[in-house]
């Protein structure tokens, strides 16, 4: 049970020192770890033993970083990309074409375009709309898409309502009450093999329950289709399973999930395609920030750290946690906000939280901070790109420059008529 535990991982699994890591590199930067990625992605295989026909394709949008995808390529995953950008990551990383499967609600014809060119394994079609473009684009190129019908099952997640996706009111996939029609029209289209269907009803999900609801619709469906005389070769059962953000927090761990998975896909005769992000990425990273100084509140002090909502985004945006502590603990406790430099008040990691005691020039982390961490960055306030380091036993590399704050890019002007 210690697939996706804190103390493992960056921090004691890896014989480089964090402070080493600051010094060299400097703060606020990411640091992930080589052997806890493997580990998920050996985890998260075996959990789905029961599964015998498979593609486990992780989700690129929770870590792009070429050196993950790397590792995780290597360890035999494919992609699951809602991009172009995220499709030539998966490519430059050595991921086969084939295993790579494209999602996403707006995928635009230049997108697709490229897609159908690199041989892509599967695209997953979110409208009868994008159905029907797709078939004439590769129609026209003489071309057949493989393809699979995301279902938008009305299941609600029960996560956070920013990132569910699988409710009637999201903007995912085709109502599951229209898919069989619209499954025959796509699937009459020349340029087309639409041989199965998909779900992915939302991240960060802390019970397995409504994955269940989801996967027995769609194993409804996949009957249904069947018998109105469709081939149906392909399902793809998504991402979701979340991860714990705080200590003592009890998820579903993958082996209850792949039970699951087993047991309610027994009898679908297909291969089943995976799209795992957080529980590949999540806990194979954190966030090294220093601490700037500590202010004086009017009830709690507020200790400012050099990262900011714009190096990891998901407590500004979501509210959500993540663990914080020094690197090198005091001993001592205190009660504190935990906030960065941005001018606004939304960045802030937490408030009135209990923490080791820290001073300025103290070196702390944010964890659980592999998975929609440096993805989500921005340069907001001109603070520039977070740096990105992989560790890996006892050695490190920079796997992403830290672009300075304030650089003027390339792709900037000022137009000559300004004087
Ligand atoms: C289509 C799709 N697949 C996979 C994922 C990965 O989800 P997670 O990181 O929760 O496993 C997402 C994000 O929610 C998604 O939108
Ligand atoms: N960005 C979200 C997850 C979104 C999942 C993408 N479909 C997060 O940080 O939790």
């Amino acid at each position: 049970m210690d697939h996706f535990t804190y103390l493992d991982g960056v921090m004691h699994a890896e014989d480089v020192p964090l402070p080493r890591i600051a010094a060299e590199v400097g703060t606020p930067v990411y640091v992930y770890s080589r052997a806890t990625l493997e580990r998920h992605a050996r985890v998260f295989h075996e959990a789905l033993a029961g599964v015998p026909d498979k593609l486990i394709a992780f989700a690129v949008k929770a870590n792009p970083n070429l050196a993950v995808l790397k590792v995780l390529g290597a360890a035999g995953m494919g992609a699951d990309v809602v991009s172009v950008g995220e499709m030539r990551r998966a490519l430059a990383a050595g991921i086969a074409p084939d295993k790579i499967v494209f999602s996403g609600v707006g995928k635009t014809a230049a997108e697709m375009i490229a897609a159908l060119e690199a041989g892509i394994g599967q695209f997953n079609i979110e409208s009868e709309e994008e159905g029907v473009e797709l078939a004439e684009l590769a129609a026209a190129r003489g071309m057949t898409a493989q393809c699979a019908l995301r279902i938008n099952p009305d299941v609600d997640a029960g996560t956070h309502d920013k990132i569910s996706t699988g409710k009637a009111d999201n903007k995912f996939g085709v109502p599951i009450s229209e898919a069989g029609q619209i499954f025959g029209k796509l699937a009459g289209l020349p340029g087309v093999n639409l041989r199965g269907v998909a779900v992915h009803i939302g991240s960060q999900l802390a019970d397995l329950a409504p994955l269940e609801a989801a996967f027995e619709k769609l194993g409804a469906l996949v009957a249904a289709l069947r018998g109105a005389g469709h081939t149906v070769t392909h399902v793809d059962l998504g991402g979701g399973l979340g991860v714990p953000y705080k200590v003592g927090e009890v998820l579903p761990e993958p082996a209850e999930y792949g039970a699951m998975v087993a047991r309610v896909t027994k009898d679908w005769g297909v291969t089943l395609i995976f799209e795992p992000g957080r529980v590949i990425a999540g806990n194979a990273g954190v966030l090294l920030t220093r601490v700037v100084r500590v202010k004086r509140g009017i009830k709690d002090p507020f200790v400012i750290v050099d990262a900011a909502m714009n190096d990891l985004a998901r407590p500004a945006l979501y509210g959500a946690y993540h663990h914080f502590e020094a690197v090198e603990p005091p001993g001592a406790r205190m009660t504190a906000n935990i906030v960065g430099p941005i001018c606004e008040t939304g960045d802030t990691f937490a408030m009135g939280r209990e923490c080791d005691a820290l001073q300025a020039g103290d070196l702390a982390v944010f964890r659980t901070a592999g998975a929609y961490g440096a993805t989500m960055a921005s340069s907001y306030n001109s603070r520039g790109f977070v740096a990105e380091v992989l560790v890996d036993g006892d050695k490190f590399a920079v796997v992403a420059d830290r672009i300075e704050a304030g650089a003027i890019m390339d792709a900037e002007r000022v137009p000559e008529w300004l004087g």
